[in-house]
């Protein structure tokens, strides 16, 4: 079975790299590519690396252009998705909608309210295959939740590496969900291509910065939203990103106190038992820790944890490309969810390295 596929925001970086990966896809045939300003330039001028489609003129971004394809991706600014995905909605058409952005993601329009600042668009199913549900040892349901559907929530790329990191903890009640803590260390793509037009090499090479520091991080309710699908009751997460001086990548360092009285060997077991067929998210053997490096071009997320038992602790580092894993790659996995594909068809297990 063969799909068309249009995607939004073919100019930036996560319709960049959407495009890359389906472009590696057996099925896939792209059609519409829309951006907003740069509409009319070629994608080659914005997309060096995509030789095949250098010469591509990218349509202005609207229904007119995108209606009539089997998928639509939507890579666009947050708020921009909602609007677009509404008018599709309204005339009718029969597309799968992927939306990268943030727009359907929250069930809570009050916690969408209070980190967005705008109206709720609305919830999708959730595009986290991997996502534990409450009672599971291992990630079942939510997979059931994406056959078929026509609309899918691509999670946050930080939201991805932290859930991946905590939830088997979590799901087997060896963690304690309210005093959850946890630092990220993000590669500047993460941040778009548009936002950061100031920012200057001088400033960024050589250095790291926080940001969004003391729980404003939009990415909180939805981490949040998440464990509690996995069997928290509430949760509490303190969560502080870092810029660090690379292109991509994300290492998600997450930390949680143990229940007191728990077997650290329980731990590990937990984590195995979670990951134990994971296509796409590996535990590595102990001793050895996951680096941005070894996921960069991969859908992988590589995932370690042990106990810090003097801290009476848990700690769990993930690694992943924010772009494949975190956005496209994970997207990816969940459409062929949808239409009914092998969840992995297409998309890559190895990386790129050194
Ligand atoms: N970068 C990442 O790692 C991740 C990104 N995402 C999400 O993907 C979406 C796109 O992000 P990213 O690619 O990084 O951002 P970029 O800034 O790199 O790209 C933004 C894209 O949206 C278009 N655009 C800008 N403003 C508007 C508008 N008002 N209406 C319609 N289109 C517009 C741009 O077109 P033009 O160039 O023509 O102006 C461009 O194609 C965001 O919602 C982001 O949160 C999700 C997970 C990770
Ligand atoms: C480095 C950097 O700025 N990263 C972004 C990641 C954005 C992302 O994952 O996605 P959404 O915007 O789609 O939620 C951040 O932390 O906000």
């Amino acid at each position: 079975m063969t799909f068309s596929v249009a995607i939004a925001g073919a100019s930036g970086y996560a319709g960049g790299e959407m495009l890359r990966v389906l472009l590696a896809h057996p099925d896939a045939r792209i059609g519409a590519l829309t951006a907003h300003s740069n509409a009319g330039t070629t994608l080659g001028a914005h997309q060096p690396h995509l030789r095949s489609l250098a010469d591509r003129v990218l349509a202005p971004t609207s229904t007119e252009n995108l209606a009539g394809h089997d998928v639509v991706v939507l890579a666009l600014p947050h708020g921009a998705s909602g609007a677009i995905a509404a008018e599709l909605e309204a005339l009718g058409d029969q597309a799968v909608v992927v939306d990268l952005g943030a727009d359907h993601r929250l069930v809570d329009p009050a916690a969408w309210e209070a980190f967005y600042g705008n109206e709720h668009a609305g919830t999708w199913p959730y595009g986290l295959p991997e996502l534990l549900h409450a009672g599971e040892t291992a990630p079942r349901a939510q997979r059931a939740a994406l056959a078929g559907t026509r609309r899918i929530a691509v999670p946050g790329c930080n939201v991805t590496a932290v859930t991946l990191g905590l939830q088997p903890g979590i799901a087997a009640g060896l963690v304690e969900p309210l005093d959850l803590v946890a630092v990220l260390a993000n590669g500047y793509s993460g941040a778009g291509r548009s936002l950061k037009t100031h920012l200057l090499a001088s400033e960024a090479l050589g250095s790291v910065q926080p940001y969004a520091v003391g729980g404003s991080h939009r990415h909180i309710p939805e981490i949040a939203q998440n464990l509690r699908s996995a069997g928290a009751d509430a949760v509490s997460i303190s969560f502080t990103p870092t810029l660090v001086p690379m292109a991509r990548g994300i290492l998600a360092t997450a930390t949680a106190r143990l229940v007191p009285g728990t077997d650290p060997a329980a731990v590990r077991a937990a984590w195995e038992q979670t990951y134990a067929d994971e296509p796409f998210v590996h535990l590595l053997p102990e001793g050895q820790w996951p680096t941005t490096a070894s996921t960069l071009g991969a859908n992988t997320a590589l995932v370690q944890v042990a106990v810090d038992e003097a801290a009476g602790r848990v700690v769990t580092v993930t690694a992943i490309d924010n772009l494949v894993k975190g956005t496209a790659g994970g997207a990816l996995q969940s459409l062929n969810l949808a239409l009914g594909l092998p969840e992995a068809l297409g998309l890559p297990l190895d990386g790129v390295a050194p």
